[in-house]
């Protein structure tokens, strides 16, 4: 993987995000992180094609890439192939603040979690464009998804800045342009097909740092 994130890259479609999630799963339910790193960089492109007003988030989903990608290529990049490898590894060898920023704040567990909740947020915000219509406004399907996942983590201020920035969303008929999809009945059909893999890899996520507590990491 390259070392830097590049967020430019032209011939984006959102059809090859999704492949990209696909891609994550391997056949005995180990998520491969290089796949997860790829499809978030994807989304990253593809909110940046919406405009500056989102480049503070864009910048912070970056900066929690790059971390992870410096994990992948380091020197112990071995133990990162997967999240349950990472988990493992950075668990066994007390690498991660368990209760207060410490020591590891770059640590690939606190930083994947930052990613993996706001899966969440993306999970809840396509199934709602999925069963949208011409009327519904994106706008309040995101602020909807996001008051229902994400910003139970943010702080006022965070979660104020995020609400603002939704309103500059573009309408469905924009936003489902911009996916570069085709007609509106193709960008259902493919969201209908992508949704349960992004499910699947939030919930094997989810099960994982369940089990290993982690869920709170700060
Ligand atoms: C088919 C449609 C596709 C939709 C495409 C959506 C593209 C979204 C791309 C990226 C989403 C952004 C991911 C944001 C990760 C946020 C991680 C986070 O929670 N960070 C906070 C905590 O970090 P630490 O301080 O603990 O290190 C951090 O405080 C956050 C700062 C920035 C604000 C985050 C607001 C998140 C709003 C998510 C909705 C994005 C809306 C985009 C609309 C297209």
């Amino acid at each position: 993987m390259a070392d830097s994130v590049a967020v430019e890259d032209p011939k984006f479609t959102l059809q090859e995000v999704l492949d990209t999630f696909k891609s994550c799963l391997s056949e005995n339910k180990e998520v491969f992180l290089e796949h997860y790193v790829a499809g978030w960089l994807g989304l990253v492109r593809f909110m940046n094609s919406l405009g500056s007003v989102f480049s503070f988030i864009a910048k912070d989903a970056v900066n929690k890439i790059q971390i992870l990608i410096n994990h992948l290529n380091g020197e112990n990049g071995a133990h990162y192939v997967t999240v349950q490898s990472m988990v493992k590894y950075e668990l066994d060898n007390q690498l991660v603040d368990l209760t207060k920023r410490g020591s590891f704040p770059e640590s690939g567990c606190r930083t994947l979690l930052r990613l993996h909740r706001a899966l969440r947020w993306l999970e809840l915000f396509l199934e709602r464009l999925r069963t949208s219509t011409e009327e519904s406004k994106t706008s309040v399907m995101c602020s909807e998804a996001y008051n229902e996942s994400l910003s139970q983590h943010h702080a006022w201020i965070i979660r104020k800045a995020a609400g603002t920035a939704f309103w500059a969303l573009p309408g469905r008929a924009t936003f489902f342009d911009v996916m570069n999809v085709g007609t509106p009945e193709q960008v259902v059909a493919m969201l209908g097909d992508a949704l349960p893999l992004i499910s699947e890899v939030y919930q094997v996520t989810e099960d994982l740092y369940v089990q290993n507590n982690i869920l709170d990491l700060p």
